[in-house]
């Protein structure tokens, strides 16, 4: 059964609709699944959350949550936990009466309380912290009781609005491993919001992206990376080579970019050969960036496009003012058609 469907959801302020565009969105999310809502900044992420959770009420469609129309149900009446960006724990309560806080409002016995509160800090990892202040802990440790406080009422499904945004890179990256280990764990439904494309495409099972309020794609993170519908999802989702093609825009993504010396043979080594002789091109290295594990390099080629070539910093990469013979595989480029 699914967990979540959205039906031809729209969400207006006054005038301004910011989410489900002409014909509002449709979404099923699976039960188990981790769906991840990916786009910018206003495409009305934070929105299609906010009424799955119950905070606003949708102005046309319907919410529906375990196959019962939610609705115009109120938000503590719809068994969905929700981490938001800033952590939003209570500073004047302590850890273990922040995250019993659920329990209270919904009238759990003391007794029960106490042995749920332990077991959900165990589960983010942070067992015995119940008599600390939010403020004596780090910001990951805070995120974590947040996350331990939407876990401890055990929800069927967990709504994350940027959950990571306000954590540094290293620790966002460590969170983002134990959050996919705490999905495979407790099999619960999560619903992630994130503007952040690695985060998205790490992270879930399926992606959603939004733009203007409509949905431009879904799809698994790999297919919609390899295969965007458009443009703009092609842009959105990472650095991208666009070139004219048939009346078209032909991806190639900068990482399927070789480069080797001018007028060396091409596609040695036995990569396909799928005809990479017919897609090389001549181009002069205007920039070589290292990024530690990779180089990225800016070429111009001699019509005077632009091409990015990312490559493992183990390979040899060229430098500035070389002249260079960039080519790829035909296979890993999408024709975009849409535009
Ligand atoms: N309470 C509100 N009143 C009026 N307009 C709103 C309200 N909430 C959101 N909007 C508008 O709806 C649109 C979508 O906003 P939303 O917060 O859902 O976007 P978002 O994708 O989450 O963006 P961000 O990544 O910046 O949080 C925006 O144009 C926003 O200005």
């Amino acid at each position: 059964m699914s967990a979540i469907e959205l039906r031809a959801l729209v969400k207006r302020y006054g005038a301004h609709t910011a989410l489900g565009g002409e014909r509002g969105i449709d979404l099923t999310v699976d039960d188990g699944e981790l769906v991840a809502i990916l786009g910018p900044s206003g495409a009305g992420k934070t929105t299609a959350l906010t009424l799955v959770a119950g905070f606003e009420e949708a102005t046309s469609g319907a919410v529906v949550i375990g196959g019962r129309d939610v609705t115009r149900l109120p938000a503590h009446k719809r068994d969905v936990g929700v981490v938001f960006q800033s952590y939003a724990l209570f500073p004047h309560l302590t850890v273990g009466e922040n995250v019993a806080f659920p329990l209270r409002t919904r009238r759990v016995p003391r007794a029960e309380r106490r042995e749920r509160v332990a077991r959900a800090l165990a589960t983010v990892g942070l067992p015995g912290t119940e008599e600390r202040a939010p403020a004596t802990l780090s910001g990951g440790q805070q995120q974590r009781i947040a996350l331990a406080r939407a876990l401890v009422f055990e929800p069927r499904i967990l709504l994350l609005d940027e959950p990571l945004a306000a954590l540094d890179r290293r620790l966002r990256d460590q969170m983002q491993v134990e959050l996919r280990a705490l999905h495979r764990e407790l099999g619960v439904t999560m619903l992630l919001v994130t503007h952040d494309q690695e985060e998205a495409l790490t992270l879930s099972d399926r992606l959603v992206v939004l733009h203007d309020g409509a949905i431009a794609q879904e799809g698994p993170p790999a297919e919609v990376y390899r295969r965007p519908a458009n443009r703009f999802v092609a842009e959105f989702l990472g650095a991208s080579n666009l070139l004219e093609h048939d009346g078209g825009l032909l991806l190639v993504r900068p990482e399927d970019v070789r480069v080797s010396a001018n007028g060396a043979a091409d596609g040695s080594g036995g990569s396909g050969g799928s005809g990479a002789e017919d897609t090389g091109v001549r181009a002069l290295v205007e920039d070589s960036v290292f990024l530690g594990s990779r180089v990225v390099c800016r070429l111009r080629t001699e019509d005077g496009r632009v091409l990015l070539a990312e490559r493992p910093a183990a390979e040899q990469v060229p430098v500035a003012g070389e002249r260079v013979r960039a080519s790829w595989d035909p296979e890993r480029t999408a024709l975009l058609t849409d535009d």
